[in-house]
């Protein structure tokens, strides 16, 4: 089929921006919204009789598993603002251009992806020429191209602007309508909380029958809210009608009363009600190209032929495409089956934009299952490097490894350990992505069973959780990275306890990492104040997405640089604040790479003396050698580092060590982990704690004791990569010593030499 008369008159489509996908809202539900209220009135009718989405979501499935085709123009990608980064570049400037467009882009009926927010791949191509010239423009830049995929779509494109017609009509039609109804009431306060209906039914008893009062009633008191001081009858307060309000919500959408609260106090009524509405509508069906294995623009052309209506999600990924319509399964095409795409929602690309890994890193993928993100950040890094993707379940964890397979990722390996214990499993990342189990309250669309099933105990266990997991991603993560250094901390979830909270704690427990901007380009500022809660003010840098905002599913994105090693202060307090869960995370383990000697080190982290500390190590080194029976004069001296590495030792010893450092860890290094929560005991020859220092982790062959002040070490056999511990005993976790030497092929000294614990080898 050529290109229709239309589209040569408009143009290639244009990318999926937010007026279009407010012109989508055909088939949603009413739009609550300010500046649409002539909408949200033309089209109650229709959406009071039904709540929407359990149609919907059923088309949905249906749609992914090729049970029934999508209709099209009822899904549409979150509303790109006109930036147009990539999801490659790295995220550490701001990049604000962040179009919050508050209300005004409600969700429109969709069918939903059921692989939720797990599932996904990227396209990374990242060259900037490239990046700039359009939405096609990932593959290749030829117009002959552009304008075969654009006349194969065509169908689905006119009916779309068709469509885009007849709803700017309606839309004049009910703007004009709500203009009269404004002027009819001007000055009416409208009964909202009377007991009684006009017919005399209690209000609180209205049932499944008086939804169209129901939500008459909603859009009345949020008219009250936002006009309160002209639209609220005597004597009512603010209150009061809120009161109203909530019991409404809950009664119209079916919440639990605690978590329609929780919801209500995130946003001013007006937006509460359009976020209530959006979790009706799925989210639009997006995919994310494989680009291990394809081009989007190959991908695309691909499955139009196979009769599936698509466009690019928008600027802001170059690896997204939205589908509008489709004649297959989208979960059973041969290009599925081979690997050329996920299906995947489109705010599930935004952890991994942030993340920004870098190719030939070291990344810890800490809660991966089912591997959506983990294959995305594959994709990115080219199948270069090494990705631990992590994940607590096993079952789920298979599917991870069956996501890892089909879309050929061959950088990753998989583990299944509790998140909690991965700073001891391995350490020395360059980056960790933490997308943390919760309360699901950013994808209730997708799964409507959270309006009633989240207690407010969840809402203790969950963030707690979070909590741990964080600090443990922190620890987990190389603050010398000359790539990296970078945390980025997720959830699926838009509550305050779940997000803020969890980010605020962090900063607190771990004063070695501050909050940098994710690089994304949309998406609203984290809060800084809300409900008596203050944040700090770097909170803003945080990014969170809501349904009814960007018709993506509820998300939160936040992202920390790691400046300087863990304090063992800082854990030492966490462990005792926390209880068991905390303590599980107690045992701090650095593992942090060993630099080559004389390599320079940025000091920006870390109130360390290492004057003072030189002093202290000399001496230290200097008793040790006399309790040997040595002269210390006798024994040439190193300098800082070398001392702070443990210099006390034998020449010949010495020399061996120095090999070792300079090859990185030694081979059948072990663990010997130092407790925060005693971070002043340090290993003893007889395994009792001493006031120490700082902690240090060293890989050496025999530690020894060097000075009292130092905190100086204990002999312990073997190759170490350890600190103290607890009570100054000196524990010993052979997990993966072997893993860890081959994985890191980086050593960790150099956290002994800077935290400039006293440390020697003999
Ligand atoms: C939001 S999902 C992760 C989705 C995944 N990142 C993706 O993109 O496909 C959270 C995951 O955390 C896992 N999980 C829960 N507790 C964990 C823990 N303590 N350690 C590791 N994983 C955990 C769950 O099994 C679940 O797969």
């Amino acid at each position: 089929m050529g290109q229709g008369r239309r589209m040569k008159k408009q143009g290639p489509p244009g990318p999926l921006d937010e007026s279009l996908v407010t012109r989508k809202r055909k088939d949603a539900p009413p739009a609550p919204v300010q500046e649409q209220r002539g909408k949200k009135r033309r089209t109650e009718a229709k959406a009071k009789t039904q709540p929407p989405s359990k149609k919907a979501a059923i088309a949905a499935g249906a749609a992914v598993n090729g049970r029934s085709k999508p209709k099209a123009g009822k899904k549409f990608v979150p509303p790109p603002p006109e930036d147009d980064e990539d999801e490659i570049s790295d995220a550490d400037d701001v990049m604000e251009g962040v179009n919050v467009t508050g209300l005004d882009a409600l969700g429109s009926a969709s069918e939903d992806d059921e692989f939720g927010d797990s599932d996904s791949e990227l396209v990374d191509d990242s060259d900037e020429e490239v990046r700039k010239t359009g939405m096609w423009s990932d593959d290749e830049d030829e117009e002959d191209v552009e304008e075969k995929l654009t006349a194969a779509n065509i169908e689905g494109l006119s009916r779309k602007l068709d469509m885009q017609q007849a709803i700017e009509d309606a839309e004049a039609a009910a703007e004009l309508e709500e203009a009269n109804m404004q002027t009819n009431i001007a000055g009416e306060r409208p009964k909202i909380l009377d007991d009684e209906d006009d017919e005399g039914r209690k209000i609180t008893n209205l049932v499944t029958q008086d939804v169209q009062l129901l939500r008459t009633r909603l859009n009345d008191t949020v008219r009250v809210l936002d006009d309160f001081k002209n639209l609220a009858e005597e004597g009512r307060s603010r209150a009061e009608y809120r009161a109203q309000m909530l019991k409404d919500l809950c009664a119209y959408y079916g919440y639990s009363e605690f978590l329609a609260d929780k919801l209500l106090n995130l946003f001013p009524a007006r937006e509460a009600f359009a976020f209530f509405e959006a979790n009706e509508t799925p989210r639009p069906i997006v995919i994310r190209t494989n680009t291990l294995r394809t081009h989007r623009r190959e991908l695309a052309q691909s499955l139009i032929n196979r009769g599936v209506q698509l466009e690019p999600v928008g600027k802001w990924s170059k690896v997204g495409l939205q589908i509008f319509e489709s004649q297959v399964p989208l979960g059973a095409t041969p290009e599925y089956l081979a690997g050329h795409y996920i299906l995947q929602a489109a705010s599930s690309f935004l952890p991994v934009m942030a993340l920004a890994p870098q190719e030939n890193e070291r990344v810890l993928d800490m809660a991966a299952a089912p591997g959506g993100k983990t294959t995305h950040i594959a994709a990115l890094m080219k199948n270069t490097g090494c990705i631990f993707a992590n994940d607590m379940n096993k079952d789920r964890a298979k599917g991870l490894i069956g996501n890892i397979h089909r879309l050929g990722v061959r950088n990753s390996i998989v583990c299944n350990y509790s998140a909690l214990e991965f700073p001891k499993v391995m350490g020395g990342f360059d980056r960790v992505l933490l997308d943390a189990p919760c309360s699901g309250t950013g994808v209730i669309a997708k799964d409507a069973s959270v309006k009633t099933n989240k207690t407010e105990a969840d809402f203790m266990k969950l963030p707690h959780l979070q909590k741990q997991l964080l600090l443990a991603a922190i620890d987990s993560v190389d603050h010398h990275s000359k790539t990296g250094g970078y945390i980025v901390y997720s959830t699926c979830s838009v509550t305050v306890e779940e997000n803020e909270q969890v980010v605020q704690y962090a900063l607190n427990k771990r004063p070695n990492v501050r909050l940098v901007e994710t690089g994304l380009t949309f998406g609203k500022e984290g809060f800084t104040n809300i409900g008596g809660k203050i944040f700090h003010p770097s909170m803003k840098m945080t990014r969170r997405y809501y349904p009814h905002t960007y018709n993506v599913d509820g998300f939160f994105v936040s992202k920390f640089k790691k400046i300087g090693p863990t304090p063992l202060n800082a854990v030492g307090a966490n462990s005792s604040a926390n209880g068991s869960l905390a303590a599980s995370t107690a045992e701090y383990v650095d593992k942090t790479p060993i630099r080559e000697e004389g390599e320079d080190e940025a000091d920006d982290f870390g109130d360390w003396d290492e004057d003072e500390d030189k002093l202290y190590i000399e001496r230290a080194q200097a008793t040790a050698l006399r309790r040997k029976g040595r002269n210390p004069k006798a024994v040439p001296q190193k300098g800082l580092n070398g001392m702070a590495n443990g210099v006390a030792a034998k020449e010949k010893d010495r020399s061996a060590l120095e090999g070792e450092k300079a090859n990185g860890v030694s081979k059948e290094e072990e663990e010997v982990v130092v407790p925060e929560a005693k971070a002043n005991g340090v290993n003893k020859k007889d395994g009792k704690s001493k006031k120490a220092g700082k902690p240090a982790i060293e890989k050496v062959e025999e530690v020894v004791v060097v000075g009292e002040k130092n905190g100086a070490a204990k002999k312990a056999d073997g190759k170490v990569n350890g600190a103290s511990k607890k009570e100054g005993e000196a524990k010993s976790t052979k997990t993966s010593a072997k893993v860890n030497g081959k994985v890191n092929g980086k050593s960790d000294a150099r956290s002994g030499r800077k935290n400039g614990a006293g440390k020697g080898r003999a």
